[in-house]
């Protein structure tokens, strides 16, 4: 997977490009299928130029879809050409493709916690098919996200698509490049890394100003997964002044995940421990008086100024970026903890509340998103605000200090919340990483005499020089929160004794991801200067393709004895 830093903008994609389905693409000839061992005329997923988009048959109801992109091209064509820009096109779903949906179906079960077991299966074609019978809007909102990856998959060579995908890559090659942009394209990126990777997200990476209106649109979901669309999705063009519909496999995708957690929460509500957690209107009780106080003049005069980050109980600037303060009373920890051992307890085994994490618990699963929400409208989003909002509306308390930048603080409304767990004989750390959301609180949830080892270890901001420089490590202590950027990186020491556990909520600003203000800040081009030789304690085993090499490098500056090729070593 790992790829040399210069080649990953090695594959322009400066043109117009078209994701369609399978046989599409007319001018890709048949390829082996790994997968089954035959050969299917699996025309792939890309087509690319005005030109060689009216060369596809228009035949049948996929004709019809191409035309339809056509059209919706031909819209924004002089922009989208000016820019020198690549476009995604998502062909309509089932009620143009007519009943059968299955042209699609492959793709199914791609979401991000799913890429890797897709890699290891080779394709995940083979895995789908296995799905057959499973109805069409069941499988509709992972298209997009599907086609999102095959975007990536192009530029992939040896990763699963074979000849198809050589014969793709040639072809793009050879047509004419504008002369704008040239090192613009669309990557599937791992956040940590910015390796491409199988992904859900496509992000589009740009030398210089992107021109308006080209960016994708992105959808954060509860669950932590994301729908993206183009920006050219019909229902995004709309006259200058109007508000926007949400693209249709948005809604299906929302739809279906409201809908499983609504399902998942109403089983659990019957059989909770404590009735009283789950209650919105209770949240003030789960509260330090004294923190109520500070966010209370905020709460009923919506004045972000009349919070004071310094009246939040024992408010700490732990380092540059990170601030901590307590927030909960024990009872609530100690109950929290109970529900979350008590609905564990149960035969259905959880989905894991992150792909890093295996003994854990997504709260929004079990009925509780309700309480949360609460707490990041009604108290963190203020704080946030405050911390990490607009520059003017920055609280007195971080002012000069480094690390507080905006990220949207002040619009944070989507929230992944869950609960993570740490003891010798199960997830003993966590692995260096950045967080999938823009803010993250992380609650202590057991008393510090409970455990031993189990820091939060700190480092620099993704894409910074910095990055993989120790800045602080923190100990968590029961009801106290730590609040920092998600795309700073940090991950959990060992943990040598007891158990630890922390409520984390990962929170978004979608709105602010739609600013060209946060796309310049995501994906403008990095610093160009050499990243400063990293702190061991900073390296992930997971995300640094140089792990292995710098660790070596690290124990030699150190004297230590020489390390076997392959062996990984803990955090
Ligand atoms: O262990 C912790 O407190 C942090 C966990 C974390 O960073 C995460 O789950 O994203
Ligand atoms: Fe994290």
């Amino acid at each position: 997977m790992s790829k040399s830093p210069g080649e990953k903008g090695s594959v322009p994609l400066n043109f117009l490009h078209i994701l369609v389905g399978r046989d599409a693409f007319t001018s890709v000839t048949e390829r082996s299928d790994r997968v089954t061992g035959g050969i299917s005329a699996d025309r792939t997923l890309f087509y690319n130029t005005d030109g060689e988009l009216k060369k596809a048959p228009p035949f049948g109801t996929f004709g019809q879809a191409l035309k339809e992109c056509q059209e919706m091209f031909a819209r924004k064509a002089e922009l989208l050409k000016t820019a020198g820009v690549g476009e995604i096109c998502v062909v309509r779903g089932p009620e143009r493709m007519g009943a059968n949906g299955r042209e699609w179906r492959e793709d199914y079960s791609i979401q991000s916690n799913d890429a890797k077991e897709c890699q290891e299966q080779d394709h995940c074609w083979e895995r789908l098919d296995n799905k057959k019978g499973t109805p069409a809007d069941e499988l509709l909102p992972f298209r997009v996200m599907t086609l999102a990856k095959n975007a990536y998959v192009i530029q992939e060579r040896e990763w699963g698509w074979g000849e198809g995908c050589a014969i793709c890559r040639s072809q793009l090659q050879a047509l004419p490049q504008p002369p704008r942009y040239p090192r613009f394209g669309k990557f599937a990126l791992d956040p940590d890394t910015e390796e491409p990777v199988t992904s859900t997200v496509v992000q589009v990476d740009f030398d210089g100003d992107p021109a308006e209106g080209i960016v994708p649109y992105l959808v954060e979901l509860d669950s932590g997964g994301e729908v993206l669309a183009p920006k050219d999705t019909a229902e995004l063009v709309v006259a200058a002044g109007q508000q926007p519909a949400e693209p249709w496999h948005v809604t299906q995708a929302r739809g279906s995940e409201q809908r499983e957690l609504r399902r998942r929460g109403m089983e659990y509500a019957g059989q909770a421990k404590h009735p009283a957690l789950f209650q919105p209107s209770q949240l003030h009780r789960w509260l330090l008086p004294s923190f109520l106080e500070a966010t209370s003049a905020w709460r009923s005069s919506g004045q972000p100024e009349q919070l004071q980050i310094r009246r939040l109980p024992n408010v700490r600037l732990e380092t540059e970026g990170i601030v901590s303060f307590d927030c909960f009373t024990q009872e609530f920890c100690k109950m929290l903890l109970e529900e979350v051992l008590n609905y564990q307890a149960r035969a259905e085994v959880p989905r894991s509340p992150s792909t890093a994490s295996n003994y854990g618990l997504v709260l929004n699963e079990i009925g509780l998103k309700p309480v949360f929400s609460a707490l990041l409208e009604e108290h963190l989003l203020g704080i946030a605000t405050r911390l990490f909002g607009p520059i003017e509306l920055q609280d007195a308390f971080t002012a000069g200090s480094q690390g507080f930048e905006h990220w949207g603080g002040d619009s944070l409304s989507a929230h992944h919340t869950f609960v993570v767990r740490y003891q010798p004989d199960e997830d003993r750390s966590l692995d260096m990483h950045v967080d999938e959301c823009d803010v993250t609180f992380n609650f202590g949830l057991t008393n510090s005499d409970d455990f031993r080892g189990s820091d939060l270890a700190f480092c620099g901001m993704l894409g910074s020089e910095e990055h993989r420089k120790h800045l602080h490590t923190y100990k968590h202590r029961c009801g106290r929160c730590v609040v920092h950027l998600g795309k700073r990186r940090h991950g959990a020491l060992a943990i040598s004794s007891g158990r630890r556990m922390s409520l984390i909520m990962w929170c978004k600003s979608p709105v602010f991801r739609q600013s060209d203000e946060y796309l310049l800040r995501r994906f403008a081009p990095r610093t160009r200067k050499r990243p400063r030789s990293p702190d061991r304690v900073c390296l992930s085993h997971e995300h640094d393709s140089d792990y292995e090499e710098k660790l070596e490098r690290l124990s030699r500056q150190r004297g230590e004895p020489r390390r076997f090729r392959g062996s990984t070593a803990g955090q």
